[in-house]
């Protein structure tokens, strides 16, 4: 019998049917920029402005003083080449032979000359500044995020709204802090230009002041339609863009290549991809057409303007208002004008938008500094005899309940502990709080009488050894991977590889140590996952050999993807680690046969101790250990059974 609502099966040809994206984090302002009028935008120039000076300043303050001063000296030129244009038409239109007037014009010829040379010196020189600007101002602004980024707590990477603020401050804030900067420059040049043009007419003759102001009109209608198309052209593009995207990176990523491949997918991604770049095209379709017309109006009125200026220039011309020379004048001024004001209104729309995503960044700073370190804790304790927690409760800012509930129990020093326990019941989060990556809500952990909440952590981490259960496979050497920041040391090296069998590893590359272990280098090698295994578990015996400086080594599921002699291998050289160093193990696996030879086992369940002991204290009892350690055991023990089919 067919059900109701039976689920439609998609045919082999069928697209993705991809459901509808979140808003993308990078394009959020751009709603905001389809609703700001002119108004709204004056209010925050000032500020913005403002932002930008100190930013800019910031950053190089010999460029700022140059923007300034060749872009004022710019406008003083343009005012100088009005004024020699005035001089040279008066000369021309002078009732005398031609040879004369041709001679007389000639010092305001070169006057004039002069100016525009200075004027074109002085905004190439401008632009230079600027342009030395923009790159500094975008790396102080990296600078500043990458160093906010790193100094804050691990907790804050938990947090889903610092996450925001850090996504949207790398991927556009800080190239937006540039294009503020760039674009302020460019707001500057506009207005000295427009005052340059005002100054001299208002100068030959206070009526063309209005007339210039009226020939602006259609430039500010201009800019306003053409700044909502721009960003409505934005919004309608940016669905599409990123179906696109992720369609794109499915097709041609390395990672997904091979399902691609497996499970025939190819031609369901290429038919969705085609349906998305229809609906785009057909977008731009209509767009251009609407943008033609908007230009075509822009331009029909802009011309009706200036003509109607033009006619009331000749109208004062002949009731004799202006002399002939001064309504040629105005004729370059409104020219000019009409110019500055466009690149000016641009620029203004611009430096709101870089304003807005700009203000990103400024959140994100504001966030960082409250998440960063308490300052004035005091050093790490240099050792311990014992680790104790006492009622350690801990929950994640992003997770739901606690991770983590009244956690009491002991470690000491040159012993091994184990947790164990199904997945979520808490053990990565325990490791994360004993290694001084977290600290706990409630409940302290204490190293013998030190409280670790009133310890700098930067100490404090440097004293414990971890391999994380994901850990990171850096873009470094084989060496890089095993000494990260700890001094060099080829015996140390030797040890550590060994003890974790990173030795055989690397035997097998091309360039030993040297090898590249990322294959975006040239010559780099990717490793397999249990390799990659290996390199991590040499990491963490080299940093905890070193003499008593470190005695806590902390392994997260370290041998999940280690064939059984590596992962047999691992576990001696653990407890060896122990012994020989007196460092205290604490062990985190799901094979428990391994677990068995550990000196004291934390069995976790929903973030709760709820029993401990050793091996055959826990076997004895009849609770959760020996459940899964029966489990596992009966795999093994269970007789083969023959394959269905086979004799
Ligand atoms: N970064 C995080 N943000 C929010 N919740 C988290 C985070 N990391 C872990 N949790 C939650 O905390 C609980 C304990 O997770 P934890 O990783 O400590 O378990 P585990 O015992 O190590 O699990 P596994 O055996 O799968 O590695 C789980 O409910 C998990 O969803």
């Amino acid at each position: 019998m067919r059900t109701r609502h039976a689920v439609k099966e998609p045919a082999p040809d069928d697209g993705l049917d991809l459901p509808e994206l979140a808003p993308p984090q990078w394009n959020r302002h751009g709603s905001t920029m389809l609703d700001s009028s002119w108004i709204r935008i004056a209010r925050h120039m000032p500020s913005l402005l403002g932002r930008a000076t100190t930013l800019a300043w910031r950053s190089g303050p010999g460029d700022v003083v140059a923007t300034v001063l060749f872009n004022l000296g710019s406008g003083a030129a343009t005012a100088w080449a009005l004024v020699a244009t005035t001089a040279v038409l008066t000369e021309l239109f002078a009732e005398v032979p031609t040879p004369e007037r041709m001679a007389s014009a000639l010092p305001s010829l070169l006057l004039l000359l002069a100016a525009l040379v200075a004027r074109g010196g002085c905004g190439a020189l401008a632009g230079r500044a600027q342009a030395r600007l923009e790159p500094k101002v975008v790396l102080t602004a990296e600078r500043r995020l990458l160093r906010d980024a790193t100094a804050v707590e691990l907790r804050s990477f938990d947090d889903s709204d610092f996450h925001d603020h850090l996504f949207r401050s790398r991927t556009r804030g800080c190239d937006e802090a540039g294009a503020l900067v760039r674009q302020s420059a460019d707001v500057l040049t506009g207005l000295v230009g427009i005052v340059a043009a005002a100054g001299v007419l208002s100068a030959l003759h206070p009526v063309l002041v209005p007339l210039l102001l009226l020939a602006m009109v259609p430039q500010w209608w201009g800019a306003s339609a053409s700044a909502r198309m721009r960003y409505r052209m934005l919004l309608a593009f940016t669905e599409g863009h990123r179906r696109k995207y992720m369609l794109e990176q499915l097709m041609t990523s390395r990672d997904s290549a091979a399902e691609v491949r497996s499970f025939t997918m190819e031609r369901r991604l290429l038919t969705e991809f085609d349906r998305v770049a229809r609906r785009e095209l057909d977008v731009h379709l209509g767009l251009a057409t609407r943008q033609s017309m908007v230009r075509l109006a822009g331009d029909a009125a802009g011309g009706l303007v200036t003509a109607g200026v033009f006619a009331v220039l000749a109208l004062l011309l002949t009731q004799g208002v202006v002399p002939i020379a001064v309504a040629g004048t105005a004729v370059v001024a409104v020219r000019v004008a009409q110019g500055a004001l466009a690149n000016a209104l641009h620029a203004v729309t611009r430096v709101y938008e870089s304003g807005l995503y700009f203000s990103d960044l400024v959140a994100f700073h504001r966030q960082a500094r409250s998440l960063l370190p308490r300052p004035g804790l005091k050093p790490a304790p240099t050792g311990f005899e014992r680790i104790e927690l006492r009622d350690v409760t801990f929950g994640y800012p992003s997770g739901e309940g606690t991770a983590l509930k009244d956690v009491t129990l002991t470690l000491h020093r040159g012993r091994t502990i184990a947790l164990v326990g199904e997945n979520g019941s808490g053990k990565s989060t325990l490791a994360k709080l004993l290694s001084g990556l977290y600290t706990p809500q409630k409940g302290v952990v204490l190293w013998d009488d030190t409280d670790l909440s009133e310890v700098d952590g930067v100490s404090l981490r440097e004293r414990v050894s971890v391999i994380a259960q994901d850990h990171t496979h850096w873009p470094l050497t084989a060496r890089g991977n095993t000494v990260m920041s700890s001094p060099n040391d080829a015996e140390r090296l030797t040890r550590a590889a060994t003890a974790a069998q990173a030795d055989r590893v690397v035997a097998r590359f091309e360039h030993g140590w040297e090898t590249l272990l990322d294959k975006r280098f040239l010559h780099g090698v990717e490793p397999s996952g249990g390799q990659w295994q290996r390199l991590a578990a040499a990491r963490s015996f080299y940093r905890g050999d070193d003499g008593d400086a470190v005695p806590l080594l902390i392994a997260d599921e370290p041998t999940a993807a280690m064939d059984a002699r590596a992962e047999h291998g691992f576990f001696a050289s653990v407890h060896d680690h122990a012994r020989r160093t007196g460092a205290a193990v604490v062990l985190i696996t799901h094979r428990l046969a391994s677990v068995r030879m550990a000196d004291h086992i934390v069995v976790l369940e929903r973030g709760r101790v709820i029993a401990q002991g050793t091996h055959d204290e826990l076997m004895a009892g009849d609770g959760l250990y020996r459940e899964l350690w029966e489990l596992q055991a009966s795999a093994y023990r269970a007789p083969s059974t023959p394959h269905p089919g086979r004799p």
